[in-house]
């Protein structure tokens, strides 16, 4: 019999393994999978909410496949649902294998290859162990469109052009679906005995694995499943992705203008091709009406960049492909020793950050948003990670597995990179130090997001709702509200814990009816300050120079040149890449390898990326065909160009000096 062993691919669409024995012609026995793996479900990162996702997209699947589609989604009760075509088991995947196996000789293994974290990593090796050694083939289909082994990764967007251009499998018709059911084992009926089995989906309340404050769902999250996927990409594709590129930034509007795909992404209810192929369907359309309409549309910007990040979540999935240890190690080893000093990490700030009550409206407000519905954009995400590992020097492997629970759409392969190049240990990246009270007025000028999650301060009036602990006592009595207990002060210098009233914050009193919040747990400019200062002094070592070279190689993006998408090496970098002066002072580590020894005095003063001038300054407009991709900057904001200014095909960054023939951020030359 052939077995398809479903893991992340929860979804009839663009299914290889599913239309092969669904279309294929073969007419051997099968049986569809999934297993509730105790060793990956004991893994930190997992929450209740993960698993509660992955049920709904089982029972969605598992109608689809038996063709009792009729009513959708969030109608249905998930924990009364009877499994009829997909087999679930409660136990380990090498070991469910071998026991059918010893039952019921298996002919081959399909399914999709999987790039995740370390403990799956493991799990596949052991899997593939076992298929060799019984000589059970095993076929594993790629979805993500990254490159197993890959030798170089000047190959990685050629391999993935070639991926996208493949025929996407067929969808199996109602006639073969109920031609495959015909062929589907009954295990229970045919006296297959397999450890574990689950006639409907497991209640991850119930899941031993689960430490027991992480088995809860989230009340305000996405619904899963293969039905919900396609709406919402469809109402992306129909009205909501128009102002994609205007609203990305904010997490008022990216609520709606973003795609909202990524738990559907990770989870595997839709496929990246799938996506990929159809925004570009509506490009194409678009274009052809452009040409017989003059009046400017949001639209195709918006689907330009939008497939670029498309392209980047299998640029970043390469990374941890490549390297599966970066969900543990520094990328750029020299970096190793920061923030994990003995006295480094604060269990205060750390706890305090966690909960959203560090002070700070805004990052209080983006995580208690996280934990409320696990979703928020991609900037609020970058900024909690800076907010963590600079100005509370918090070590970005503690921080990982918080943020995995809460980030409903936790996919390792675009954590750990982008973790690591919001916390500067890539080598490779600018440093990207978010002024939080100043996103906060930019992307929330009212306040409207902070009063929605951070309601003890729903009656601040907006003067002082980014600052509250700027409110005069008067004011504070007058809108009843207490921020902090008065003894605190911002003594980030040294980085002693505060004794800070944090317990009493954000409860309401019941005989005053005041509300009390924390004043700021560390100083923003100061800690920033210290922060930055750090790392400069690492990034400037000869030793993470070197290192950092070999990051690039290994990781860094390549540009298209002439017919050769991915050919510039890092010589052809170094030797453009004179100057390194970005925006008001900031630098790209690459470009700053080549400095001569008088401009190394400059740059390294300047060698900080403040991401609120960055974001200002990169122009969307700029931003490059999917094809050409290749930076790992989000670029939200449109710009008016100065005289003479231009801005990089590749990276878009703004560049000043008109005759430039390089881009001084990435060096790549100008097209
Ligand atoms: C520290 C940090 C951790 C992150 N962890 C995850 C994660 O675990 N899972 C995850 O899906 N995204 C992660 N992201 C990337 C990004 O924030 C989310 O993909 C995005 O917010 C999802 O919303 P959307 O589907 O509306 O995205 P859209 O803006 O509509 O983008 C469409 C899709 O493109 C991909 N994408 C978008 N931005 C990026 C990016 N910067 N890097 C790689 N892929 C991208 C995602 O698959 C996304 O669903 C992380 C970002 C940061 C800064």
């Amino acid at each position: 019999m052939d077995v398809v062993w479903l893991k992340k691919d929860l979804r009839l669409h663009d299914h290889a393994p599913l239309s092969l024995i669904a279309t294929g012609g073969n007419c051997r026995p099968c049986v569809i999978l999934y297993l509730y793996e105790p060793d990956q479900l004991c893994e930190k990162t997992v929450h209740g909410s993960h698993v509660a996702f992955v049920n709904e997209g089982l029972v969605d699947l598992d109608l689809r496949l038996s063709g009792r589609y009729s009513i959708a989604g969030d109608a249905i009760d998930v924990y009364r649902h009877q499994f009829q075509c997909i087999t679930v088991c409660h136990a380990g995947a090498a070991f469910t294998l071998r026991t059918l196996h010893q039952q019921r000789p298996i002919h081959q293994i399909l399914c999709h290859m999987e790039t995740s974290h370390l403990k799956s990593f493991a799990r596949d090796k052991a899997v593939r162990r076992w298929c060799r050694s019984n000589n059970v083939p095993i076929k594993e289909f790629n979805q993500t469109g990254v490159t197993r082994c890959l030798s170089s990764r000047d190959d990685f967007t050629s391999n993935f052009n070639r991926y996208l251009d493949q025929l996407m499998p067929e969808t199996p018709s109602p006639e073969q679906l109920q031609e495959m059911r015909r062929r589907l084992i009954n295990v229970d009926a045919e006296g297959v005995k397999l450890h574990g089995r689950c006639l409907s989906p497991l209640n991850p309340a119930d899941m031993q694995e689960i430490p027991v404050e992480q088995r809860h769902d989230r009340a305000n999250r996405q619904y899963g499943g293969e039905c919900k996927a396609l709406d919402m990409f469809r109402s992306f594709l129909s009205h909501r992705g128009a102002n994609y590129s205007s609203g990305i930034s904010s997490p008022n509007t990216s609520w709606t203008t973003g795609s909202r795909l990524s738990p559907y992404l990770t989870w595997g209810n839709i496929s990246l091709r799938y996506v990929i192929v159809n925004s570009k369907r509506k490009q194409n359309e678009l274009r052809a009406v452009k040409k017989v309409s003059s009046s400017p549309s949001p639209w195709l910007r918006s689907l330009a960049s939008f497939q670029s990040r498309m392209h980047w979540r299998s640029h970043f999935m390469q990374k941890l492909e490549s390297q599966p240890s970066l969900e543990e190690e520094d990328l750029c080893p020299t970096f190793s020793q920061l923030r994990r000093q003995p006295h480094d990490f604060c269990q205060e700030y750390y706890d305090a950050w966690c909960q959203g009550r560090t002070g700070f409206p805004f990052v209080d407000a983006c995580m208690r948003c996280l934990i409320d519905c696990g979703w928020i954009n991609f900037r609020m995400r970058a900024m909690l990670v800076s907010f963590a590992t600079y100005n509370l020097w918090l070590d970005w492997r503690k921080i990982s597995c918080h943020l995995a629970r809460v980030f409903l759409d936790y996919e390792p392969g675009i954590h750990y990179p982008q973790l690591q190049m919001q916390a500067g240990t890539t080598g490779i990246n600018a440093m990207r130090v978010y002024n939080v009270t100043k996103q906060g007025k930019d992307q929330d000028p009212s306040g409207i997001f902070i009063r929605r999650y951070v309601p003890e301060l729903r009656n601040v009036p907006d003067e002082y709702i980014h600052e509250p602990y700027n409110m005069p006592a008067s004011v504070q009595k007058k809108f009843m509200v207490t921020i902090g207990n008065g003894d605190d002060k911002m003594t980030r210098l040294g980085f002693q814990p505060l004794k800070q009233t944090l317990s009493s914050a954000h409860e309401e009193t019941d005989d005053t009816n005041i509300f009390f919040y924390p004043s700021p747990i560390v100083d923003e400019r100061s800690s920033s300050k210290i922060a930055k200062d750090k790392l400069s002094a690492v990034r400037k070592q000869e030793s993470t120079k070197a290192e950092a070279e070999q990051v690039f190689l290994k990781h860094g993006s390549r540009r298209s040149r002439g017919g050769d998408r991915d050919g510039v090496k890092p010589k052809a970098l170094s030797s453009t890449a004179k100057r390194v002066k970005v925006d008001k002072g900031q630098t790209s580590l690459l470009s700053s390898w080549k400095f001569s020894s008088q401009d190394h005095q400059t740059a390294s003063e300047r060698n900080v990326t403040n991401v609120d001038n960055n974001d200002t300054q990169i122009s969307d407009k700029k931003s490059t065909p999917m094809s050409q991709f290749s930076s790992d900057i989000e670029s939200p904001q449109a710009v008016m160009l100065k005289p003479g200014e231009w801005s990089c095909k590749l990276c878009t960054y703004l560049n000043e000096k008109p005759l430039a023939l390089a881009c001084s951020m990435c060096g790549s030359l100008r097209q």
